[in-house]
């Protein structure tokens, strides 16, 4: 094992807080803006679907052929900043941000707002499976041996509460071939929320070219 970092390492891309990263941070807060404000707000909303629409026709309007685009996203090795978990170019992605331990596990910390909210007051199963979904893949991707998710099973141990600080972790367990066990967990306030383990395949789809 090396010797103690001073500094946690980054597995995901961080905002640069310009350019695409601005424009998606400054979209993330107009998602949430919507969902709470509602239809019973005062705010005229057939404007702000105008406005909305109209920078969506100027970013259509400047933006590379779609099999461009893809090129460029897969450009360059190492960590992706489009993915929906921690993507700083991607509005979906909470985002959430992993840094590698030194025990060979990952971990980040992310607060969800309404957005992803399932039952009242409290995060949607599904986005827990994708931030666990995406952070065991992390873990892999740590542990030196990464692949497809074949299987994930989840278990939702007590509701996963919205605005609060969660911790994401995940770690790789065994290797057996192609065969790759990994487990993680939300925590919040200490308790573990939701539990997950993994068996992911040693896979890769090709990089589009
Ligand atoms: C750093 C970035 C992190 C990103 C993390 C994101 C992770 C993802 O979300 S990936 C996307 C979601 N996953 C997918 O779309 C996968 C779709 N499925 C597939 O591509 C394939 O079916 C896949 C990869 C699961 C298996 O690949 P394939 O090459 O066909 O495996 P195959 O040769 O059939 O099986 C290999 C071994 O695994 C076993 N196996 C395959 N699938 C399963 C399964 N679902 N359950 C149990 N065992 C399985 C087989 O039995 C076989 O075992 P053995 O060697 O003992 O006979």
């Amino acid at each position: 094992m090396t010797a103690a970092r001073e500094q946690p390492l980054e597995l995901t891309a961080i905002s640069h807080n310009e350019g695409v990263d601005a424009a998606v941070s400054a979209a993330r807060r107009v998602i949430a803006s919507l969902l709470h404000a509602g239809d019973g707000s005062a705010a005229e909303m057939k404007e702000v679907a105008d406005r909305l629409n109209a920078v969506a026709d100027h970013l259509d309007e400047h933006a590379p052929a779609m099999d461009q685009r893809m090129v460029d996203m897969w450009s360059g090795e190492g960590i992706t900043r489009h993915d929906p978990v921690t993507g700083p170019e991607n509005t979906i992605a909470p985002p959430l941000h992993l840094t590698g331990k030194d025990d060979g596990s990952v971990e980040g910390v992310v607060a969800l707002g309404l957005p992803y909210q399932g039952p009242p007051g409290h995060v949607h199963g599904g986005i827990s499976a994708l931030l666990l979904d995406h952070t065991l893949g992390v873990a892999n991707h740590w542990a030196g041996q990464s692949g497809m998710t074949a299987e994930l099973t989840l278990r939702y141990h007590r509701p996963t509460p919205l605005f609060e600080q969660l911790t994401v972790t995940g770690e790789q367990i065994a290797v057996d071939g192609r065969k790759i066990r990994t487990r993680g967990a939300i925590t919040a306030r200490g308790e573990v929320c939701v539990s997950a383990d993994g068996l992911f395949i040693a896979k890769h789809l090709p990089r589009p070219r």
